[in-house]
């Protein structure tokens, strides 16, 4: 225990501008910020050696450079300080993750989008390949690189009344070879083929169905119900959990990492096609014009 709780300091001194001082005794709360304020809340538990990683960029967490950066460090920094879970949830009212921010995408500056793309290869390189047992706590709709995120992980436990799934030929883009392979992993050729050619959006119950999620409960139940997941994982010998994870996923994780820039390159040139951009921006202006009737 005391060793964990050191091992809390430690994410603090690593971190000394970014994170708050500890609070509470034997929970170690580090806040990592990047560009944008406080948009990724990380809490490690030093007597479990669990961190809890809340995403935070209203309205829909929608991931862009800045905040895909700051999940990258802190993905970093829980794996360098050797934390041994990680529980993945929101923030923000009834939205896990947004998927990337379509902005990004739209009319982009090619030299920036290019760099979105790499830091997006890096959360997906750091959170597929983690050594730590992780499991995403979707407490929100889940589109897109919502979907990869949870499905990144080792395990995911829904709030009924919402919704997951690869939506992106809906937007007329595609999901590229390693969203289709994590998905795979999960549900299979079969239904990621059906799921990624239609875009499917799946309700909670349908994921359940399909198994794209292990287990529904209700809202206010999501994460401790993670939490007790957690432990069962944590009761496996290390060594033994991570490498059998590890054979499970090095093939995959290792066939991005030798093809990381003629991915960029492919995503590069074909986010700019002008078919492409024309979709984007009718997506856009159903998102803006749904959002509005609401207001
Ligand atoms: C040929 C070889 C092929 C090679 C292939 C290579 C590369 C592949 C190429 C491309 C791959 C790209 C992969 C893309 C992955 C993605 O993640 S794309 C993003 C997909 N996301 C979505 O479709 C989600 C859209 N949003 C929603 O459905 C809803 O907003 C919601 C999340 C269900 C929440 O609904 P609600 O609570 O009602 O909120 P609003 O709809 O009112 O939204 C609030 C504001 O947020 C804006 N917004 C929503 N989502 C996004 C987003 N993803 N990005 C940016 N902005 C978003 C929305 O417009 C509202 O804004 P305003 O209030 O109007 O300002």
């Amino acid at each position: 225990m005391a060793t964990l709780w050191t091992r809390g300091i430690q994410v603090c001194r690593a971190l000394p501008r970014l994170c708050t001082a500890p609070s509470v005794q034997r929970r170690t709360s580090v806040r990592l910020m990047s560009t944008e304020k406080d948009n990724l809340l990380v809490d490690v538990d030093s007597k479990t050696g669990v961190a809890t990683m809340q995403m935070n960029r209203p309205p829909v967490n929608s991931l862009n450079l800045e905040f895909l950066t700051s999940i990258s460090i802190a993905l970093e920094k829980l794996e360098n300080e050797k934390c041994r879970g990680l529980i993945l949830t929101s923030d923000v009212p009834k939205i896990f993750c947004a998927g990337l921010d379509i902005l990004e995408m739209y009319q982009p500056d090619v030299e920036r989008l290019q760099v979105f793309w790499r830091s997006l290869q890096d959360v997906w390189l750091r959170l597929y390949g983690s050594k730590m047992a992780t499991i995403a706590a979707i407490n929100g709709h889940s589109p897109a690189g919502g979907c990869l995120l949870a499905t990144c992980c080792d395990y995911r436990i829904m709030a009924p009344n919402y919704t997951i799934g690869l939506n992106e030929t809906q937007l007329g883009i595609v999901a590229p070879f390693w969203f289709r392979d994590t998905m795979c992993g999960v549900i299979g050729h079969r239904e990621t083929e059906h799921a990624l050619t239609l875009g499917i959006m799946y309700s909670t119950e349908e994921a359940l169905n399909i198994k794209l999620v292990d287990k529904v409960v209700p809202q206010d139940k999501v994460i401790p119900a993670a939490q007790e997941k957690m432990k069962q994982y944590l009761k496996i010998p290390e060594v033994a959990r991570q490498l059998s994870k590890d054979l499970m996923r090095r093939e995959t994780v290792e066939k991005l990492r030798l093809r990381r820039e003629d991915d960029v390159a492919a995503f590069k040139n074909f986010a700019v096609r002008e078919s492409v951009q024309k979709s984007l921006g009718m997506y856009l202006e159903m998102l803006k014009k749904k959002s509005q009737q609401k207001k």
